[in-house]
């Protein structure tokens, strides 16, 4: 039997990560965290030699990101529960991934916070580029259908109680109704 699938959308300082410690911390089994974030900042990829221009950045996303959606579908395989962070950069990759994912036990959060508030975080983090966060404000909810919508301005573990109470009661994912939007 596959694991389940919790899904995390929103842009840039949205509060993925965050809202993702605070689901693991709540859930009553043990889920990973799963974020490209990981990769990057593991040390899995050669993050500084793609920053210096020796590596084409360009060259290789395509397999990173194949590399990437993969290795959260072998993890379900596996039987693995998953939190899982992510931005849908391309408008492909939505119907990719219901096709790769289909079957899965799946539920899809759509994080919501003001722009002015992810302004403001990306400023105090400081270790995102500047307007990365208006930039996926602009677009990342477009045509995107979600089972649960929060506000990621509200406190981390007040989302966590909120998600887990819908995901508890969650039906059929609206991941999977890709022809619809
Ligand atoms: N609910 C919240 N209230 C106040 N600050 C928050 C909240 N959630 C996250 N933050 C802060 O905002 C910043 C970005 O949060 P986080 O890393 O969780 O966002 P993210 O969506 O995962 O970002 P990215 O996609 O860039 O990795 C962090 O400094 C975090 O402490």
């Amino acid at each position: 039997m596959g694991g389940r699938l919790i899904f995390l959308h929103g842009a840039s300082s949205s509060g993925k990560s965050t809202l993702a410690r605070a689901l693991q911390a709540a859930l009553p089994e043990p889920f990973w965290h799963f974020s490209i974030d990981h990769l990057r900042d593991g040390g899995i990829v050669p993050m500084a030699r793609f920053r210096s221009g020796e590596f084409s950045w360009g060259a290789q996303r395509q397999a990173f990101f194949d590399g990437f959606h993969g290795m959260v579908g072998a993890g379900l395989a596996a039987g693995n529960d998953m939190i899982l962070e992510h931005i849908l950069e391309a408008p492909d990759w939505r119907g990719e991934l219901a096709e790769r994912w289909a079957g899965v036990d799946l539920f899809y959060v759509g994080l919501r916070t003001p722009l002015e508030e992810l302004e403001r975080r990306e400023a105090a983090r400081g270790d995102r580029p500047a307007g990365m966060a208006a930039e996926d404000f602009g677009r990342v909810h477009e045509g995107q259908r979600y089972d649960l919508e929060v506000d990621g301005g509200a406190a981390p573990q007040e989302n966590a109680r909120v998600v887990i109470e819908a995901w508890e009661r969650r039906g059929r994912s609206r991941f999977f109704e890709v022809g619809a939007v």
